[in-house]
């Protein structure tokens, strides 16, 4: 399976930079002597803190789509549970309480916009794998407080929670860390249980913030199966100028709603920056990368790489109406424009 999730990253392997031989191999020292039986899903969670998923989120789901094309089965949770729990990864104070009500909703709309994304995939691609999407409250509702300290908790040592950096980052501050907050690692390593025994799960995906929590699920299968199941991080996309990719001057850049927010953004890409977004974002494959940004150099006033990048993510996302939606827009707004760079600096 390694093999096969490595295949669907070679592609991106150069632009990935980070995601390389280091991390694979890591996970390698895990791997069992026996393989994986066929059929192997790997998985990714998304906790409804906020009523949308925004551009980054694409980096993982893009993860998952490409695990798509070399066959494994994704399933994309969301964190109807975990959300109520509160993720203290990469924080360093702690995350606000979402109310239910809001947590359910928002919960609704990831749910939505996910089916969207792999709907749109599967018509762009063509038939593979199934995908999931499921919300983990549906396993998490029947688990009471005893079973959770009995069964769920006593594997765990307090030394290695201890020494995770989401909670020695938090230790030193004068407001600590909740008890809850420092239980959620337990939380995402039960599902990762769940999803291995109930639906042959044998990979996690998230972004780099995420290599604890997703440890910790390791370790807590093998204890609890003798299996040897994978994790992988995908690091986050920063541009060249260092901000994280989407957060402009801090405003997200949602994934629901207008198409034209998305498409403008992404046509706004740097040329430093837009071969990397090709290789992470979309299901091109690499050498057809090579092509666009080839073509790209030797006409940059075209904005061939761009357009490209807009219109694959774009599809994706919002179906092929929504990219028709952007385009018209941007065309009543710009007009036929030959110039996208100067018009878009104006932006
Ligand atoms: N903790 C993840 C979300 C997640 C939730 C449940 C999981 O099983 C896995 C991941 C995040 O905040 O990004």
């Amino acid at each position: 399976m390694l093999k096969a999730f490595r295949r669907s990253y070679s592609s991106a392997e150069a632009a990935l930079g980070r995601l390389t031989d280091r991390q694979l191999l890591q996970q390698a020292t895990r791997v069992s002597a026996s393989p994986p039986p066929r059929d192997c899903a790997v998985y990714c969670g998304f906790d409804p803190t906020a009523a949308s998923l925004h551009v980054g989120h694409l980096l993982t789901i893009s993860a998952l789509l490409h695990c798509r094309q070399s066959g494994l089965h994704p399933i994309a949770v969301v964190g109807g549970a975990t959300g109520r729990v509160g993720d203290p990864s990469g924080r360093v104070t702690e995350r606000e309480e979402v109310e239910r009500d809001n947590l359910r909703t928002n919960a609704a709309s990831i749910i939505d916009c996910l089916e969207r994304i792999f709907h749109n995939d599967q018509k762009m691609r063509g038939a593979g794998p199934d995908i999931r999407v499921v919300d983990n409250w549906s396993w998490w509702k029947d688990v009471g407080a005893v079973e959770f300290v009995s069964d769920i908790a006593r594997p765990f040592r307090v030394a290695s929670m201890l020494a995770k950096e989401s909670v020695s980052q938090r230790m030193s501050s004068e407001e600590g860390m909740s008890c809850a907050e420092f239980l959620y690692p337990l939380f995402q390593a039960f599902d990762f249980l769940h999803l291995h025994t109930k639906h042959n799960c044998w990979l996690q995906v998230g972004g780099g913030d995420q290599w604890g929590n997703i440890t910790s699920g390791c370790e807590f299968v093998r204890k609890k199966t003798g299996h040897l199941v994978h994790g992988v991080t995908v690091p986050l996309l920063t541009t060249s100028s260092g901000d994280k990719l989407g957060k402009t001057a801090g405003n997200a850049v949602w994934l629901t709603g207008s198409s034209y927010p998305l498409y403008q953004f992404l046509l706004q890409t740097g040329d430093h920056d837009v071969a990397t977004c090709l290789h992470r974002l979309t299901s091109l494959p690499p050498e057809e990368v090579d092509v666009i940004m080839q073509q790209h150099t030797t006409a940059p006033e075209s904005f061939l790489a761009q357009k490209r990048l807009a219109e694959e993510v774009t599809r994706l996302v919002h179906g092929a109406e929504g990219l028709t939606h952007a385009e018209t827009a941007t065309k009543a707004l710009f007009g036929d424009h030959h110039s996208l760079r100067s018009l878009t600096s104006e932006l």
